[in-house]
């Protein structure tokens, strides 16, 4: 599916160095280093080496005491079992050669839906509204959510416009490959205007395309440049430790070999000088052997004749024990989860025996430990706490907003009566969670929202606006519409200073259709509380109580705030922030001094607090693994509190043991602490 025509070679300027093409390899061998590789590595194999050596040994005559195809069978055996195993790779990846390698960069590829990116590519336009498209990246990073890429305005008004395309002239100047899954940094010239290229318009190799009928990507980087294959590293054959045990057994065994085949020698060169003359006479022979010669063949004969005390079957027998054993894997009933209807798996067999010797366990927290369904559950607004009460078991009523999520459940009316009376604060309050994310809706048919968002927590905020009346209704780069109250309005999106995991906090710069410009700031506590106007100290003490209470539950908290912005404050920054975003070098660094810059003197608004239940039966299986011995890490964003929470909430943390806090943030002084 590429776009064919000459024409669209050659849309970007490149420099004239070599670029890779697309064909990359991920198979071990090629067609010539293929068997003095795979030889390399039987052989390293030692029995496979010895066996070799009976081989040669065997075909001198002098020596050979049996025929030779006694060692030469089990030889081949092994050898051509392990082959078999890597030609299948090989065709295997020859197969996707075939296909993409022709790709080059500057080409221009159409894409369907369900099919997979074959190279790094920067996305032109689409066939969804606003040049959005969705891609599943679980090749890439094992998420499962789909993710949601969106074209620049410019380009995306090409459509699929096939003179447009082709006769599409720009330039592109980007960081070069590198293995960073994450980032992109990159400008884009068309007709002498810049625009940042960031990594929301970039499709990796790898990625699949979902509930997108078409799109066209410009290819950036092919082949060994891909940050797919960047991240790929040489696959190594695993050697377990029975393997090496083998090993040192057969080295053994083969050292006692020579003794015994020593002993024989002196054995037979007494002999022949005691006896060998007149020994002509039963068996007759040339008088006046050379002993010593005779001797050294000896040697080897006998070396031949002993072979099988160095045991070949046992390699093989360990791997029919290793094969039997995948299949009690397989079969066992305890590792059946029928809800899916999956078995448990064993797709190699050559690191069974490792399975029960496992001393650390290193889990994530969200979607390992927990269901990664999240819940709005509390929240704290202008000091006053929204929370579940058991005398109000009744859910609340959303039906007078037509709009609203039927799945989201809520139970204190109280907020509901706050908003419908017209709290300014409130309205504040989720206009920011309405405004303040990278959830992108998608409304196939009219009042049929659905979003798709990257992190469940945003989901799920986002959710809680739109059934307490803030609508969030659709985005493009430069604006966001959200229905408040019923009534539309259109937020000019001026920045969008977003979230990573040393800042903690993401914020976004938007101007209300009546000119006045704000910033909408939501993110950890401990950072926000730094970053407030001293007037917010009384709020801050009671929402402070409130987010204590929220982690004591396990539950995990976000502070939100915002600050109204002057206006020729603004205009100065937003030119920097434009300059800053177009530097190739140092764009965070840049960036990360403007963000500073402006997120200061909030004012607090209040906390959201969002529910992420255990998955079913994490706390048993923690507490036999502990049983076990194993030690385990959990690794956590959250808030200190909530993850002792939930540590002792799955059996992690229990009430006998001594906790230690570790708060430093430098490798010194985390290395003081920890003495
Ligand atoms: N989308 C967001 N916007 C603003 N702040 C956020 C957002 N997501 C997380 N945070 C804040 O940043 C902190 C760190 O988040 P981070 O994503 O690094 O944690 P994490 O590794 O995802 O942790 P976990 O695995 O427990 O979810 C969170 O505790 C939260 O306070
Ligand atoms: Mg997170």
């Amino acid at each position: 599916s590429f776009c064919s025509s000459e024409k669209c070679h050659q849309n970007v300027q490149i420099q004239p160095f070599l670029l890779p093409k697309n064909a990359i390899k991920t198979s071990k061998y090629n067609l010539f280093s293929f068997l003095p590789l795979n030889l390399f590595e039987q052989f390293s194999r030692l029995a496979n080496a010895y066996f070799l050596f009976l081989l040669i040994l065997q075909l001198i005559p002098q020596i050979s005491a049996v025929p030779w195809f006694t060692t030469a069978v089990p030889l081949l055996i092994e050898t051509v079992k392990s082959n078999m195993r890597k030609q299948y790779f090989l065709s295997l990846s020859m197969l996707r050669e075939e296909k993409w390698m022709n790709i080059q960069v500057g080409d221009i590829i159409k894409l369907e839906s369900n099919q997979f990116v074959p190279a790094d590519l920067l996305l032109l336009s689409s066939s969804e509204p606003l040049n959005l498209i969705y891609v599943e990246t679980a090749e890439l990073d094992g998420e499962t959510n789909l993710k949601v890429k969106q074209a620049l305005t410019v380009t995306g008004e090409m459509g699929d416009n096939m003179d447009d395309l082709s006769a599409f002239r720009g330039e592109l100047r980007c960081e070069p490959p590198n293995n960073r899954l994450d980032k992109f940094k990159g400008t884009l010239t068309v007709d002498g205007q810049q625009h940042g290229v960031d990594n929301d318009k970039i499709l990796l190799r790898g990625c699949t395309v979902r509930n997108t009928e078409w799109c066209f990507g410009l290819v950036i980087f092919a082949g060994s440049d891909t940050k797919l294959m960047q991240n790929s590293g040489r696959a190594t054959f695993k050697r377990t430790r029975i393997d090496q045990l083998m090993n040192i057994l057969v080295l053994c065994i083969f050292g006692f070999l020579a003794t015994i085949c020593a002993i024989m020698t002196v054995g037979h060169a007494v002999w022949e000088v005691n006896e060998g003359s007149a020994f002509t006479a039963f068996l007759p022979r040339q008088s006046g052997v050379d002993i010593p010669l005779s001797s050294f063949y000896t040697f080897w004969s006998y070396v031949i004749v002993l072979n099988t005390v160095v045991p070949i079957s046992l390699y093989v027998s360990v791997e029919m024990i290793r094969l039997g054993n995948s299949f009690f894997i397989d079969w066992d009933r305890k590792m059946y989860y029928p809800k899916k209807d999956t078995p448990a798996q064993a797709r190699t067999t050559t690191l069974n025996e490792e399975l029960g010797q496992i001393k650390y366990i290193f889990s994530d927290k969200t979607g390992t430990l927990t269901q990664n369904i999240m819940t709005f559950n509390k929240c704290s607004i202008n000091g006053r706490n929204y929370v579940y009460q058991s005398d109000q078991k009744k859910e609340v009523d959303f039906s007078w907003n037509q709009l609203a999520d039927p799945k989201f459940v809520f139970h204190d009316y109280s907020l509901l009566k706050t908003m419908k009376e017209g709290n300014l604060e409130a309205q504040a309050f989720f206009r920011l969670l309405a405004l303040c994310h990278t959830v992108m809706p998608e409304e196939k048919k009219e009042g049929e929202l659905n979003y798709q968002a990257q992190s469940p927590d945003e989901d799920a905020l986002v959710t809680a606006a739109r059934n307490f009346g803030f609508v969030f209704r659709s985005r493009t780069p430069e604006s966001i519409t959200v229905m408040e109250m019923g009534r539309k309005v259109t937020y000019e999106l001026l920045a969008v200073l977003d979230f990573n995991n040393v800042r903690k906090r993401m914020s976004v710069i938007v101007r209300d259709p009546e000119g006045r410009m704000t910033l909408y700031c939501k993110g950890a506590d401990t950072i926000i509380y730094e970053r407030l106007h001293p007037s917010c100290s009384k709020l801050k003490d009671i929402t402070t109580t409130h987010l204590n209470e929220y982690a004591g539950d396990g539950l995990r908290t976000l502070a939100l705030a915002y600050k109204d912005l002057e206006k020729s404050y603004m205009e100065r920054w937003l030119e920097r922030h434009h300059e800053a975003s177009m530097a190739i070098e140092g764009r965070e660094d840049k960036l990360d001094v403007l963000y500073e810059d402006i997120e200061t003197d909030l004012m607090l608004l209040g906390a959201t607090a969002v529910e992420d239940k255990l998955q079913d039966g994490v706390p048993h299986t923690i507490e036999q693994l502990a049983k076990a011995d194993i030690k385990i890490w959990v690794l956590t964003g959250d808030k200190q509190e909530t993850a002792e929470n939930i540590g002792y909430s799955c059996n992690m943390l229990r009430e006998e043991m001594e906790i230690f806090v570790v708060t430093a943030n430098t490798a010194n002084e985390v290395k003081e602490e920890l003495q």
